[in-house]
């Protein structure tokens, strides 16, 4: 079985430079794969940094040391000291991330907030706009709201425009940051179908669900983050 993620030996502290320099550590020692057709969960309490490890792999935050290694266009990429213009080469082909939260670009349309990874593939825009459009659909966004810009949308709303363009390509890793939080029970269950939907087609998923019905729904492995913790690894 291909294996497109390997996280090897991953430490992660914040200073706080407004707390005289204040470190405070948080992941110590990840290590874990993510194999072609398989949907792993990061569990573990509040605060044990799960959100940190997504964002370390998708490049938000820095990795103090470690690897993360990507299979990017059939060589293997370690993203943690890769240049920006790699990390972005990278998103833009292999590795795709629905955060929490949809940032919102000003004047654009839902449809093209959606369509836009196509796009910026330089794939043709209407093909684009016309995957974008049946991805809202299954995600029953009301067509009236496809060509607002997404900013005055509601939480659940806006957390399906980002799970849409998310799921838009087919990137062979995909990270997904609590997908469901606000999303009611038929949308949820949209949301399980099209992650079990990305496990067929060989992709790479790596999630955080605090909801245990869609938790055990799409997970084959949960890895307990708090192994990784500092505290325990002083211990
Ligand atoms: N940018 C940051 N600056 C400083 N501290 C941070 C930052 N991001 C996260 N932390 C800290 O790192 C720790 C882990 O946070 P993280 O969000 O990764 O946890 P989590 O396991 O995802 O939590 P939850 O399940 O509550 O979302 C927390 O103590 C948090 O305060």
């Amino acid at each position: 079985m291909a294996t497109p993620l390997v996280v090897s030996e991953v430490f992660k502290s914040f200073t706080m430079h407004l707390r005289d320099g204040l470190t405070l550590p948080v992941v110590a020692n990840a290590s874990f794969s993510v194999a072609s057709g398989e949907c792993v969960v990061l569990g573990g309490p509040s605060g044990v940094g799960k959100s940190s490890i997504l964002k370390m792999l998708y490049g938000n935050y820095s990795v103090d040391a470690g690897q993360i290694l990507i299979k990017h266009k059939d060589k293997v990429v370690d993203a943690a000291s890769a240049d920006p213009r790699m990390v972005l080469d990278i998103r833009r082909h292999t590795l795709g991330y629905v955060s929490q939260f949809l940032r919102t670009v000003p004047r654009v349309a839902a449809l093209d907030v959606v369509a836009e990874p196509l796009v910026s593939r330089g794939e043709d825009s209407i093909e684009a706009r016309r995957k974008a459009g049946q991805l809202l659909e299954a995600l029953n966004l009301p067509k009236p709201l496809w060509q607002l810009p997404p900013a005055t949308f509601s939480g659940g709303e806006q957390q399906r425009v980002n799970i849409a363009r998310g799921f838009i390509t087919d990137h062979a890793v995909l990270l997904l940051d609590e997908p469901t939080a606000s999303l009611d029970a038929m949308n949820r269950a949209v949301v399980i179908e099209m992650i079990r939907e990305k496990k067929k087609a060989g992709v790479a998923l790596l999630g955080i669900f605090h909801d245990e019905e869609v938790r055990d729904a799409v997970a084959d492995r949960i890895i307990d983050v708090s192994h990784f913790s500092p505290r325990r690894a002083a211990a």
